[in-house]
């Protein structure tokens, strides 16, 4: 499998509603730690009516309030008795060995790994690995961790509402996704313990996704930039001695972004259709595409996006055209030529319908394109069915195609 396809929102599933599903209060969850992250989950828990018990080391030393006053405060061990099953680790994980004083209390309880990697690439083995080693009588459960304090604490409307989870306890998984339910998160099943390695790198990875496409993008555009200089503006000069140089910073642009746009919009149905003929040559859909398909296939609604966000900047700039000074000048050498050549009605037809339709289809094609992207976001795309989805995508592809 490559790394693409493990990465765990590929993966996940929503994890299942399992009956009994946890009611409310009737469960005490502890938390180890008193950071931030542990208040702001302890906040989070009291107001979804769950009772907490927060462990610290020094229980004198946390603040006065800065608890609820509903959660309880005990030292580690105390609260890790008091839990019924989970124990939330909110501490860094260069402070888990320092729990071993605490084993057998912990043994048989749920230890939910909230940290993060230090650095990409790291080690080789996770800290919920790590965790797991050194409390074998424990069950791991990893997430929470790409949650920040701040989304704990102002609920779930601010950031994602996805809460990745993985284990090697089918059982342990699910305890923790239904308090992440009860919280209004989403918990999404990522796989096994081994996938914690995916997700303690997430929060630093910097728009993984967009890379790839961004880069597609802008060598696209590089490209059309680069030919139109040569084709319109290198050539004609050293040919003709015509200097039209000044179109470098606006006419240029505007002219190769709609081609980076189009381009875009064919790289997001091609891999769809090479994945099709693979599959058919191959006489199978069983097997696993090559890795180069995959990430494209991955990426089609970046690149999609992209290609839009193109097609607006050609609009926009299209719009800012009969603004520029060279038009204004043009125009009046235009009228004043017409004056001394006498003619008194320019009206060209055929020019006025070339110029009317294609603005015409360039809106509708922009509309067209902005449905699509629209409808590829995922607060949008839920309250569609897969019909209409499938009917807004292809369908716009045609139309698109046409214009
Ligand atoms: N803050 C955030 O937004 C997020 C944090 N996380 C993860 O949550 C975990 C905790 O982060 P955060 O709450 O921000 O960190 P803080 O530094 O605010 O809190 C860490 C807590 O660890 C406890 N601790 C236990 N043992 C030790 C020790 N030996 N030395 C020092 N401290 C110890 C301390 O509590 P006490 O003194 O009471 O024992 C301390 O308050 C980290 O692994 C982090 O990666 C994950 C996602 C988001
Ligand atoms: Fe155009």
């Amino acid at each position: 499998m490559s790394d693409e396809m493990s990465s765990p929102l590929l993966l996940g599933a929503e994890v299942p509603d399992d009956p009994p599903a946890m009611a409310r209060g009737q469960q005490t969850v502890a938390i180890l730690g008193s950071g931030d992250f542990s208040r702001s989950l302890a906040v989070r828990l009291v107001a979804c009516g769950v009772s907490v018990v927060v462990g610290s080391r020094c229980v004198k030393r946390i603040a006065p309030g800065l608890f609820p006053d509903a959660v309880e405060l005990s030292s580690q061990e105390g609260a890790v008795v008091k839990a019924q099953r989970l124990v939330v680790l909110a501490l860094f994980p260069e402070h888990y060995p320092s729990l071993l004083g605490i084993r057998a209390a912990l043994a048989g309880k749920v230890l939910v790994d909230v940290s993060n990697a230090m650095e990409l690439g790291s080690g080789v083995s996770s800290n919920a690995e790590q965790l797991a080693e050194l409390f074998p009588e424990s069950v791991v459960v990893k997430g929470f961790n790409v949650i920040s304090a701040w989304t704990l604490q102002t609920g779930t409307q601010d950031g994602s509402r996805q809460v990745l989870l993985c284990s090697d306890s089918v059982e342990g998984k699910s305890e923790v996704a239904q308090l992440a339910r009860l919280m209004g998160f989403h918990p999404v099943d990522s796989g096994d313990l081994r996938q914690s390695r995916v997700l303690e790198t997430m929060p630093l990875r910097l728009f993984p996704s967009w890379r790839g496409p961004l880069l597609a993008t802008f060598l696209l555009f590089l490209f059309f930039y680069a030919y139109g200089f040569l084709r319109d503006l290198l050539l004609p000069y050293l040919a003709h001695g015509r200097d039209g140089f000044h179109r470098l910073a606006l006419a240029l642009p505007n002219e190769s972004l709609p081609n980076v746009a189009l381009v875009a919009l064919a790289l997001v149905y091609l891999p769809g259709l090479l994945a099709a003929w693979l599959q058919l040559w191959r006489g199978t859909k069983y097997q696993r595409f090559p890795r180069w398909l995959d990430g494209w296939l991955l990426r089609r609604k970046q690149l999609g996006l992209l290609g839009f966000l193109c097609a607006a900047l050609h609009a926009v700039y299209s719009l800012c055209l009969p603004l520029r000074t060279a038009t204004r000048h043009r125009l009046i050498n235009a009228a004043y030529s017409q004056v001394k050549a006498g003619v008194e009605e320019p009206w060209d037809e055929s020019g006025v319908w070339r110029s009317d339709l294609y603005l015409s289809c360039g809106v509708l094609a922009l509309g067209i394109l902005s449905l699509l992207a629209i409808t590829s976001l995922p607060t949008v795309g839920n309250v569609l069915t897969w019909r209409e989805f499938t009917f807004v995508q292809a369908n716009s592809r045609n139309t698109q195609t046409h214009t």
